[in-house]
């Protein structure tokens, strides 16, 4: 059974604006126009889509928040927003500007509270809290109150204390933001961890391309309230045309090179180094270049996701 499943999901919002001193004017906006959206036990999604394109109103719709205006919803099989207190049990949410755990208290407190909110029995509660602590290490500030944490160490507790009841799907926006290197990667590290061990589904918004490219197994890609794609950063590169680069170095100083299968984008050091967009296949690029000039050393470049990015943006 999908763990997500959306058909035509809208969400209209109505605006006022100042028409005139004393006139307001009354518009309808679509946040979300008509998402279908179907995710299987244990996918982990990217949930991508530039400022306002209505990723935040679509998680609230999943998670009850919010009520949709039109098209159907079924999350872990429920209903989200009448079924919302069976939901809670069956998911976890990590939103930046909601947080789980109580401000004056100390971390490990909030962990034992939320143990009685959720119901959960001891046994599973100790086990799970063990595995959080180690893997987020969190050992040396679960005495600390949550309000003189860092950001990163916030986070970590965040996580965890939507996990202690051993949600099947986890909703997360914008889970990196704000955080150092090393928490970003320790929450990468901990949420991939997640999915292979307990095969958690992970649902995710986040503008951060490393997220994208450690997390997300599949990229849904929303503008203006609506699906534009579908499918795995690979085939998003391939619908965009990004190219794979060969970078050449030469022994010598050399013309630019002219070889059939890819067309030369940089040269520097008199010749001496390469870079060419490849449109062929890369052996015979390879051979063509080898043929051409004496070759010292080469190196492939994957296509950069900004730039993908930036052209589904962009458009
Ligand atoms: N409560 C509201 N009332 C009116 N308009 C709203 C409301 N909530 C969201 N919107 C509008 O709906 C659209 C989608 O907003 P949403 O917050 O879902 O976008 P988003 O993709 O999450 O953006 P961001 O990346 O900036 O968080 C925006 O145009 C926003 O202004």
């Amino acid at each position: 059974m999908s763990v997500v499943l959306a058909d035509g999901l809208r969400k209209e919002f109505v605006v006022w604006a100042k028409a005139g001193r004393f006139r307001r004017s009354r518009r309808t906006v679509a946040a979300v126009d008509g998402v279908d959206l179907r995710i299987e036990p244990g996918e982990m999604v990217g949930y991508l889509g530039p400022n306002g394109a209505g990723k935040s109103t679509t998680l609230k719709m999943l998670t009850g928040i919010l009520t949709p205006s039109g098209g159907s919803v079924r999350v872990c099989g429920l209903n989200p927003v009448p079924d919302r207190t069976r939901l809670a049990r069956r998911m976890g949410a990590v939103f930046g500007q909601r947080s789980q755990l109580w401000w004056d208290l100390p971390l490990s407190e909030s962990f034992a509270l939320l143990r009685s909110v959720y119901r959960v029995s001891s046994g599973p509660h100790g086990r799970r809290l063990r595995e959080c602590v180690e893997l987020l290490e969190m050992g040396p500030f679960l005495a600390t109150p949550v309000r003189q944490l860092s950001l990163g160490q916030r986070m970590r507790g965040e996580l965890t204390a939507a996990l202690l009841h051993d949600p099947e799907l986890l909703f997360l926006d914008e889970p990196t933001i704000g955080l150092d290197v090393v928490s970003k990667e320790a929450v990468r590290g901990f949420l991939a961890e997640l999915n292979q061990r307990h095969g958690t589904t992970l649902v995710l918004t986040t503008h951060d391309l490393a997220d994208i490219e450690r997390l997300c197994d599949r990229l849904v890609v929303i503008d203006r309230g609506r699906v534009v794609h579908d499918g795995t950063l690979a085939a998003l590169h391939e619908r965009y045309g990004s190219r794979r680069r060969l970078v050449v170095e030469l022994d010598g100083p050399c013309a630019p090179l002219a070889v059939a299968g890819a067309s030369t984008e940089l040269v520097e050091a008199d010749g001496r180094r390469q870079t060419l967009a490849l449109d062929g296949p890369l052996p015979a690029v390879v051979a063509a270049v080898a043929a051409a000039a004496p070759l010292r050393d080469l190196r492939v470049l994957e296509p950069a996701i900004e730039d993908v990015i930036r052209k589904l943006w962009v458009g």
